[in-house]
């Protein structure tokens, strides 16, 4: 019968943009340090970056310059970023894509699925209550990953509450948008007491502009680094990354 047939179809569809195609938490867990390379066109901290990138060429270029990651930072009015930028980086790579934006409610979490997202990112200072871990559940359940964000030692506690299988260190300050390298420092020590043994993946983000402060922050223990600006203003980020990641591999 032709609606068993198209059910069945459907069925098929759906089982594709449910599954969990690309690990962020493998690409975080090799023996050296992962990159996960953000394409992002402005920002509040920096102004207009580079408004007009191709999001599938800088996708690709990342992935040959050794990015094991891509975030994609999708906010519009701020940093005139959108949907289909991470729809283009997800079908010209191979690499899991993070969709990174600022997440409140269950909506945007199917929005992310749709697009093709295979993780998404937590702001623990916007969620108030059970929230986060509500959020991360809903994630998780559609079969995406979820690295959630912290800035203090509070919310590394709320944070730690969630199901969260990656938790993201920002040397940001939201308030004041200075970046301080020290916080991730001071930050993953109080994970360490806070969680010993912890299967969870740690992230350093911002800030992150030479091979130095690549090499230091794999000593301290990160999995990972999120780096935007420095890569989005290169105009050859594949050499930058190889460069970048020269003392660590
Ligand atoms: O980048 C900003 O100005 C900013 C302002 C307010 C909220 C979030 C903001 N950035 C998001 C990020 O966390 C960064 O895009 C990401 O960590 C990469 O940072 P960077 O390498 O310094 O571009």
């Amino acid at each position: 019968m032709i609606l068993d047939q198209i059910v069945s179809k459907k069925y098929e569809e759906l089982m594709n943009i449910k599954a969990p195609k690309r690990s962020l938490y493998d690409a975080l867990s090799c023996d050296d340090i992962s990159i996960i390379a953000e394409i992002k066109r402005a920002s509040p901290s920096a102004g207009a970056i580079a408004e007009d990138v191709d999001a599938a060429n800088r996708a690709r270029q990342y992935e040959a310059g050794g990015a094991r990651a891509i975030s994609v930072v999708t906010e519009r009015h701020f940093f005139k970023g959108d949907l289909k930028m991470l729809q283009l980086a997800k079908e010209s790579s191979n690499l899991p894509i993070l969709r990174k934006d600022f997440m409140f409610d269950e909506l945007q979490i199917y929005e992310s699925l749709f697009a093709g997202a295979d993780a998404v990112l937590f702001i623990v200072s916007i969620l108030k209550g059970n929230k986060l871990c509500d959020l991360v559940k809903l994630a998780q359940d559609l079969g995406m990953e979820t690295l959630v964000e912290v800035h203090d030692e509070d919310e590394l506690t709320e944070a730690l509450k969630s199901d969260a299988k990656a938790i993201g260190f920002n040397n940001r300050d939201l308030k004041t948008m200075t970046v301080d390298m020290g916080r991730c420092e001071s930050l993953i020590k109080a994970f360490r007491l806070l969680e010993p043994g912890s299967e969870r993946k740690l992230v350093a983000e911002s800030g992150v502009r030479t091979k130095e402060d690549v090499k230091r922050l794999q000593e301290l223990g990160f999995d990972g680094i999120l780096i935007g600006e420095t890569l989005m203003r290169s105009s050859n980020p594949t050499n930058l990354l190889k460069e970048l990641l020269g003392d660590t591999r």
